[in-house]
């Protein structure tokens, strides 16, 4: 249902399940959480990108899948948790690259990365309302973060306002957009850049700019100063500014 490569210190995951859409089954899921895992703990991968297919990215969770599901049992196996953690978990930069549709789940799933790319015929909803139930991965809260409340509850309420790329890049959800063909391309390019830097302050980047969710700005500040403070124990510190003293290129050992 997923298929893996590696393009030197980048990894990519395609979602492949072209006849539901890439909805996310369990299955599915299992295997994009498993593939990410083993890449954010594989020292030779420093970035990561996430795709589907040119018709769709995901069209949601599986509703055939659990159409059926109820309450208790969703209470007492903490239905989606286990699913939407290892993403939130990764520590190492990822890169969705959307071509189609992303909507509900896929929606959410792309918001789980770090940065979004569209492909000029992709498509961001979240049509839970008209199934009779929410967003559950995220939706209520990183599509207001990212579009607004205003634009958020629009979509999320009438579950038929999507956003198309340009759209999407205009309210700041995305941050650029490429014919569907070179999307992939382009999002391995930028991964490429990232994973050519090293791997401690990328991380480090990476975690100060996701606490600007989470904190004040005061504890924000002192949070960022802190890892920058910390970069200083890094033998790729000494070597970036060496190297631009230097005027050469900078050789990161990623440590
Ligand atoms: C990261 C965390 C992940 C978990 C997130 C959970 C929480 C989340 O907020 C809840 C959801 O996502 S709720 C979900 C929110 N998402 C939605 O409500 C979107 C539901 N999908 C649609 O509205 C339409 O399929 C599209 C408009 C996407 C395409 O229309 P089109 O071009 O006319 O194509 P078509 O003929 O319609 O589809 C082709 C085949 O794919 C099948 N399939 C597609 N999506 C499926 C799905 N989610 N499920 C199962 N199957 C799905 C479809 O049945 C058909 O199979 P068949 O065996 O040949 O009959």
């Amino acid at each position: 249902m997923i298929q893996t490569e590696t393009q030197g210190r980048v990894a990519v995951v395609t979602l492949n399940r072209p006849k539901a859409l890439n909805a996310l089954c369990s299955e599915l899921f299992h295997e994009i959480n498993d593939a990410l895992a083993r890449f954010d703990s594989d020292a030779d991968i420093g970035a990561v990108v996430l795709t589907g297919s040119e018709r769709a990215f995901a069209a949601g969770a599986d509703i055939k899948e659990m159409k059926d599901a109820e309450f208790i049992s969703n209470y007492k196996t903490n239905f989606l948790g286990h699913w939407v953690e290892q993403i939130s978990r990764m520590r190492k930069p990822v890169i969705a690259a959307v071509n189609g549709f992303a909507l509900g789940g896929g929606c959410e799933l792309a918001m789980m990365c770090d940065i979004i790319y569209a492909g000029e015929k992709a498509v961001f909803g979240q049509p839970e309302i008209n199934l009779g139930t929410i967003p559950g991965a995220g939706g209520t809260q990183r599509l207001t973060h990212a579009v607004g409340k205003s634009k958020a509850m629009e979509m999320i309420l009438t579950g038929t306002v999507h956003l198309s790329a340009h759209e999407a890049l205009a309210s700041g959800l995305v941050s650029a957009v490429f014919p569907p063909e070179t999307l992939v391309a382009e999002a391995i390019k930028t991964a490429s850049k990232i994973a050519s830097k090293g791997a401690v302050s990328v991380q480090m980047a990476k975690e100060a700019v996701n606490q600007a969710y989470e904190l004040s700005l005061s504890s924000g500040l002192h949070f960022e100063r802190r890892l920058f403070q910390a970069t200083f124990a890094t033998k790729d510190q000494k070597e970036g500014m060496a190297a631009f003293a230097e005027k050469r290129k900078p050789s990161f050992v990623h440590e």
